[in-house]
């Protein structure tokens, strides 16, 4: 049986996510929990003609039934940017949120695949590591910050400005974490077109700052959720190919712990930092191999440079948080 459970089922991330996930056929049951409106999204999508049984589970108290038997929790719960806000604001409200789920997830399913979509993922994801450390069930292979969007956007990007560029089948490596200056695409590694080095300043921009793009356009109604849902079922599923199907070879760029993780020790070294988004081979037990990061031109190792000086705060807060016991506020 593979148990896929979404946290945050209901919210504009959560219920096309769910909807994409429930056309595997890796899946036999998806379990979607929110504090709100799930049994609804179940419902609706349990009429669907694909094998896996859906179960809705609203409230707290019903939140250890839908992460039983998990094989792997995507999380997805929490509050989106408004225009004007950092994805580092949203922290007040979401490390708390993320916390609690960490924590019942170290006491339910503790061997699950955890994937955390909620912002500020740089901080988010040693949130998660830091709970289940305490809890003595961590696995660093076994939990991802889903960056895929940041690789989604590079391919689609790259592929306005050069139309040969084929952006479903040509991935690009991003490294760094998920937020502005910490979001660095590796344009000097695409092998099929070229760029003149204005492209690749207004490219590596947009790609960093592409969120801004629909937070803006959305004006007030939240931040990216269909093609977040559509990087978070592309993640998720080559995860389950891997793991489930024993697929090898299969590589997306994704932020993890390192230390403890298979191959990640040169990362580890040449950043200084314990998290770090970078290409990871996925295996049957989550992380398989961390791929060394790339040859890098002049320009990218000054913004990897960059980026690592923003994620040390961004982790040592994650980590403080967990820590300290500090009490999250409810209110942005
Ligand atoms: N990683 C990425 O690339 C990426 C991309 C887009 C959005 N995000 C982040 O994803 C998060 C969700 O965005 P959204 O647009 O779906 O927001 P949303 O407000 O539409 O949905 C969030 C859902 O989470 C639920 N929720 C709140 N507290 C919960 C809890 N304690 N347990 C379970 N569910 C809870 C809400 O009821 C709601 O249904 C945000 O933090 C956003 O910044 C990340
Ligand atoms: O921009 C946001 O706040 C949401 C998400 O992280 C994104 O990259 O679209």
């Amino acid at each position: 049986m593979v148990k896929v459970v979404v946290c945050g089922a209901a919210g504009g991330i959560g219920q096309p996510l769910s909807l994409l996930l429930k056309q595997s056929d890796l899946i036999s049951h998806l379990a979607l929990y929110d504090i709100v409106n799930a049994a609804g999204v179940a419902a609706d999508l349990s009429h669907i003609n694909t094998a896996s049984k859906v179960t809705g589970h609203v409230g707290k108290e019903a939140l250890a039934e839908a992460l039983k038997d998990a094989h792997t929790v995507v999380i997805p719960a929490g509050v989106p940017r408004r225009p004007g806000m950092t994805r580092d604001d949203l922290f007040k409200v979401n490390a708390g949120i993320v916390r609690d789920l960490a924590q019942e997830c170290a006491e339910n399913c503790p061997r699950a695949f955890i994937l955390v979509i909620s912002n500020p993922v740089n901080s988010t994801v040693p949130i998660v590591c830091e709970v289940l450390k305490k809890a003595n069930v961590f696995d660093p292979r076994r939990v991802f910050g889903v960056t895929t969007l940041d690789v989604v956007r590079s391919s689609r990007f790259v592929h306005e400005v050069k139309p040969q560029f084929e952006p479903q089948t040509n991935r690009i490596t991003v490294v760094g974490g998920h937020s502005g200056a910490t979001i660095v695409p590796i344009l000097s590694q695409i092998k099929q077109v070229s760029f003149t080095p204005e492209e690749i300043k207004s490219l590596t921009h947009r790609i960093q700052f592409g969120g801004d793009e629909v937070v803006k356009a959305k004006d007030g109604a939240g931040s990216a959720t269909l093609s977040m849902a559509s990087a978070g079922a592309r993640f998720t599923n080559t995860l389950l190919e891997a793991s489930v199907r024993g697929t090898r070879g299969l590589v997306e760029s994704t932020y993890v712990h390192l230390r403890g993780n298979p191959g990640a020790e040169w990362n580890a070294r040449s950043t200084g930092l314990d998290y770090f988004a970078q290409d990871v081979e996925l295996g049957l037990e989550g992380v398989a191999n961390v791929l060394r990061l790339p040859d890098l031109s002049e320009e990218e190792q000054s913004l990897v440079k960059t980026a690592i000086s923003e994620l040390k705060g961004n982790i040592t807060k994650g980590c403080n948080f967990v820590n300290d016991g500090t009490t999250p506020s409810a209110k942005l």
